[in-house]
């Protein structure tokens, strides 16, 4: 089987009329990486999932599969093969036959197709009900038969547009595991379309966050989750905290801010967008809600009195929610023993802390 190549996106552009779906998006998925691309309903990364693919033309820009430049090839003549959300099956053809489909379509003879479908279908545990019709198996086992149609064309890179989301919870994560470890038995990229943070933190190797057409940030899980690029990567990527102000005072190691309600502040020049920081520049901060610390702050400038709102239990971490002037929202997670060692109450004034290593500088969001 094929070890697969690198993907590179230059400056890929979709509208739809005057809508523009996906925005100048410039992205290289070197061969054998497990992508996620992440974000909201309509940020684009179907569209772009479709684009790679070629079941959408690009208005403009180019993508590469390894040397060659596929931007105008059809889906068949790419190295790509996709799994659909909806798995596609043909309801009247059994497993094997569906499985072997885009041979039959290349004119492989019916002993050779077969026998390849067989071994795809080994490769995904199914081949023990290969007789049976798509009707006759349950949704997980669709999947892999799914799976296997699709990788029967040795592709060098595999689609998934939400491939887990007809999936019950628990089986969720059974096959996720599953397609991890197809993936890296491959050896080829998969390229896997989600709006799930935890399905996209678990898998991938590179998150590609996006968000109204464009990209906010591409990085490993790890760079994504401790240093989010924008606002918009913390809010959406969750457990964290942000917080916005204007800068009031910029020295060589700290940058102090105030928000609208008077409070102060500060955080260290460590971010790579710290640089441009100086009085009166707009900023945002991001402290993960983790790391935030019940009682007074040693640091100044490190830690706020906020107002109980709201009280979740989450078993291992209890959420607390916090109303603080000019603070948009801002949230806690206390470990379930220290919180019931001392518990509080919606309404309480408690004073919150953190240390400046917690801080990280934000970027301003690109498409704020
Ligand atoms: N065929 C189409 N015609 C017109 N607009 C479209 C078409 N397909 C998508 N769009 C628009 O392009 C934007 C991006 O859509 P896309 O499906 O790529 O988003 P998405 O992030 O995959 O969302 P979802 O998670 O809801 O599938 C949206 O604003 C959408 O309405």
């Amino acid at each position: 089987m094929s070890k697969g190549a690198d993907i590179e996106l230059i400056q890929v552009t979709k509208r739809y009329g005057t809508a523009l779906a996906v925005d100048a998006v410039s992205l290289k998925v070197p061969a054998g990486t497990y992508c996620c691309l992440l974000g909201p309903s309509g940020c684009g990364k179907t569209t772009t999932l479709r684009m790679i693919a070629g079941h959408e033309s690009i208005t403009e820009g180019d993508i590469r599969l390894g040397a060659s430049v596929v931007s105008d090839l059809p889906p068949a003549k790419r190295g790509t093969a996709m799994m659909f959300q909806s798995y596609a099956l043909f309801p009247h053809l059994d497993i094997v036959d569906n499985v072997a489909f885009s041979l039959k379509m290349k004119g492989v003879d019916k002993a050779t197709r077969r026998a390849k479908a067989l071994e795809m279908l080994k490769l995904v545990q199914m081949d023990h009900l290969a007789e049976r019709r798509p009707a006759q198996l349950s949704g997980g086992q669709q999947q892999r038969v799914a799976l296997a149609r699709a990788l029967i064309t040795d592709p060098q890179a595999l689609l998934l547009d939400e491939p887990l989301s007809a999936l019950d919870p628990f089986l969720k994560v059974k096959v996720r595991q599953e397609l991890k470890k197809l993936q890296l038995q491959l050896g080829i990229s998969f390229i896997h379309v989600t709006h799930s943070q935890e399905e996209a933190m678990a898998l991938s190797d590179l998150v590609v966050v996006m968000n109204g057409g464009r990209i906010e940030q591409a990085a490993t899980p790890r760079e994504v989750f401790n240093r989010p690029a924008t606002a918009f990567v913390a809010r959406f990527m969750g457990d964290h905290n942000v917080i916005a102000g204007r800068v009031t005072e910029a020295g060589s190691e700290t940058v102090t801010f105030e928000v609208p309600g008077g409070a102060s502040f500060k955080a260290p020049r460590t971010s790579q967008f710290a640089p441009g920081l100086e009085p009166g520049a707009p900023v945002e901060i991001a402290v993960r809600t983790d790391r935030v610390k019940l009682g007074a702050g040693l640091e100044p400038g490190c830690g706020l009195t906020g107002l109980v709102q709201n009280i979740e239990y989450h078993g291992q971490k209890v959420q607390v929610a916090l109303a603080a002037p000019g603070i948009d929202e801002f949230s806690v997670q206390v470990p379930e023993t220290a919180f019931f060692a001392a518990p509080l109450s919606v309404g309480d004034a408690v004073p919150l802390t953190w240390t400046p290593q917690d801080v990280h500088i934000l970027e301003a969001s690109p498409s704020a």
